[in-house]
């Protein structure tokens, strides 16, 4: 039996340019991530695909109001925006993935599942948006958009800059979990829980649409425990995780056990909304049965899942 192992592509390392990119650039990104995953496929791994869309689903909502701001086009609601992104960004991967596959003479298809996630309405996260999508700002610019949007907010990003926040709550149940497991056991490469699932709630066995962006690293840990899968990959824009990131002092880890990762958090060292959800996904699949998780950039991703790169949290 292969091995099954989840791959989760951070939103920002598919975007090099801060909203300057291309399509064709994005594509050219994912092909290069693509074609680590047919390293690990043509190794015997079962991969699972997930993605994130954090800078892609702010490009898209500010399209969207421009386009309303400027030409009276109808709104479009974040949940929207975020189910187009989890299509678009699904798209390009499935393509970069067959068109690999097919060049390598690997015999497998690629299927992308829409993928709703549900949440509660209650979350408190509704209360306090976290979730930084779309561009990065110096300070000046985002001050200079708050006059005119006195209703968005920023925070500061890892030492990037600036940049716009929505809610996002906690994902509880993935909906369409069977038919991501039934593709997964018939031997597709699944791509599912795009930029995090699109937020739904359920009420009187109805679902139904709510305006916010899950984070793709829990929704990941969730499909990875649904789906009983042997190990988290979370591919982003570092070969590694750091203590004292951006300082002088800096140090990557190679591999750290559940404990050493507790006190690291415990000692400040992973900002929420980048590192901080990432950890705290992988101790929660590790905490549910998971036995490995590695988290490193999209070209190293051969080498750690052979433990030569990347850091890897363990059991
Ligand atoms: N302790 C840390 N170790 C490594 N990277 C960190 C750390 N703290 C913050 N970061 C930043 O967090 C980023 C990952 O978060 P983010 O870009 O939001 O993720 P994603 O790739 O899923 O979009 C890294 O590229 C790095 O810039
Ligand atoms: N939805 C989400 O978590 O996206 P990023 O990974 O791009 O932040």
């Amino acid at each position: 039996m292969e091995k099954v192992v989840i791959v989760a592509i951070g939103g920002n390392s598919l975007v090099r340019d801060n909203g300057r990119d291309s399509i064709q650039d994005q594509y050219e990104a994912v092909v290069e991530t693509a074609v680590n995953i047919a390293g690990m496929v043509e190794q015997g791994y079962n991969v699972v695909v997930t993605h994130g869309n954090g800078p892609q689903v702010g490009f898209e909502l500010r399209r969207a109001e421009i386009a309303n701001e400027v030409a009276g086009m109808p709104e479009v609601p974040l949940v929207n925006c975020g189910a187009d992104t989890q299509g678009g960004i699904g798209y390009l991967i499935q393509q970069a993935l067959t068109n690999e596959f097919a060049k390598r003479g690997i015999n497998k298809k690629v299927a992308t599942v829409i993928t709703q996630v549900e949440v509660s309405k209650d979350d408190p996260n509704f209360k306090n948006p976290s979730k930084p999508v779309g561009s990065f700002f110096t300070l000046e610019q985002a001050e200079e958009m708050k006059k005119e949007h006195p209703d968005w907010i920023f925070i500061e990003d890892s030492g990037r800059g600036y940049r716009r926040v929505v809610a996002s709550p906690k994902p509880i149940d993935i909906v369409e979990k069977d038919a991501i497991k039934t593709l997964i056991d018939s031997g597709f490469v699944v791509i599912a829980v795009g930029g995090g699932g699109i937020p739904v709630i359920k009420s009187d066995n109805t679902y139904k649409g709510i305006d916010a962006v899950i984070d793709k690293d829990f929704a990941t840990s969730l499909l990875a425990e649904q789906i009983k899968a042997d190990a988290l990959i979370i591919t982003t824009g570092v070969p590694r995780v750091f203590i004292n990131y951006g300082k002088p002092n800096q140090k990557a880890l190679e591999k750290i056990t559940v404990e050493e990762t507790k006190q690291y958090v415990a000692e400040g060292h992973f900002p929420p909304g980048s590192m901080l959800p990432k950890i705290e996904a992988s101790l929660s699949f590790l905490e549910h049965n998971g036995s490995r998780v590695i988290i490193t950039n999209p070209e190293s991703l051969k080498d750690a899942i052979n433990e030569e790169a990347g850091t890897h949290i363990i059991a």
